[in-house]
């Protein structure tokens, strides 16, 4: 199995019900339908890590690269998930709430389906802090809201504190690909990771807000200093939740605007969405080079 899952992930009994994947492991042959999976990509959109899994399956010269990817989710509309050879491409939804639940039956999938050595990449959409929007951040560290690299939750009624550490490997391997690719500005930075989009990001143009613009300046001049560059609702618990499980994690995003200048998403339809191909195409590099460097290409 995967190191460290049998102490993480205790099963008990012999079935197990993957609830939000509509999955279990006596209504489905995990081992069969996922047992070669290398690369676990997710995204908060259904529709973004579909069309994902149709880009790898071009990318890897997969044969039914043309068609339509099947939802292997279907039996419920909670979370989507596609796949395209070794790389399994499942949306995430809005938040820490959310990643957390799919993250828990993901590692447990990738358990039952006795998969090794599988990496796991976000590849998403953050607020940038001084970038030129349309950059790509690959996070070096996940911090919270006081910038520091920690994820707390409630557990038995106790703050139980984890660290969000990152693979520094993956970080430069990643960046390596951005300059490979040299289609846009690709940079390593701490990604802040909250619980909301408008007032937990500093927003002025929430339904509420308790700060002026001076307090916004001041507080994202301080994230800077600390060296975050972006800012999304994610990064801390992928990274928590991998390094527990023992699974190797990086953060992709590219920022849809600088927060330095604005609070709203005012950029056209089609910016936004050509933006959020560029940590696809960033990461699909990735994984041909892993995969011809393996020789499984
Ligand atoms: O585009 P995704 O991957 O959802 O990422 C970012 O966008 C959402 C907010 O608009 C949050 O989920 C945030 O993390
Ligand atoms: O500003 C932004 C943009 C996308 N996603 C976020 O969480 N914040």
């Amino acid at each position: 199995g995967l190191c460290g899952f049998s102490e993480v992930i205790n099963i008990n009994g012999v079935s197990d019900v993957l609830y939000h994947l509509a999955l279990g492991t006596s209504t489905h042959d995990l081992p069969a339908m996922f047992g070669d999976v290398k690369f676990v990509c997710v995204g908060g959109s259904s529709r973004r890590m579909k069309a994902f899994a149709r880009f790898m399956a071009a990318e890897l010269g997969l044969p039914d690269a043309e068609a339509d990817p099947p939802n292997i989710c279907a039996g419920t509309d909670r979370y989507a998930m596609y796949k395209a050879g070794p790389v399994l491409s499942v949306s995430h939804g809005i938040g820490v709430p959310s990643i957390c639940v799919v993250l828990h039956e993901l590692l447990k999938l990738l358990h039952h389906a006795r998969c090794t050595d599988v990496t796991v990449i976000r590849i998403g959409t953050s607020g940038g802090i001084g970038l030129e929007p349309g950059t790509v951040v690959v996070t070096q560290q996940a911090v919270d809201g006081a910038f520091q690299p920690r994820f707390e939750q409630m557990i038995l009624g106790r703050p139980v504190v984890r660290g969000t550490e990152l693979d520094g490997g993956l970080v430069a391997e990643l960046l390596l690909c951005g300059r490979e690719l040299s289609q846009f500005e690709t940079v390593a930075g701490n990604t802040m990771c909250t619980m909301d989009f408008y007032e937990g990001q500093a927003r002025l143009d929430g339904a509420f807000c308790c700060f002026s613009e001076r307090d916004k300046q001041e507080y994202l001049a301080r994230a800077y200093e600390a060296g975050v560059r972006n800012i999304e609702m994610e990064a801390l618990v992928l990274a928590a939740m991998c390094k527990l499980g023992g699974l190797q994690a990086a953060v992709v995003c590219v920022t849809l605007l600088d927060r330095l200048q604005g609070d709203q998403l005012s950029g056209s339809h089609e910016l936004l969405e050509s933006f959020q191909q560029r940590p696809q195409r960033l990461v699909g590099l990735f994984i041909r080079k892993r995969l011809q460097a393996s020789g499984s290409v």
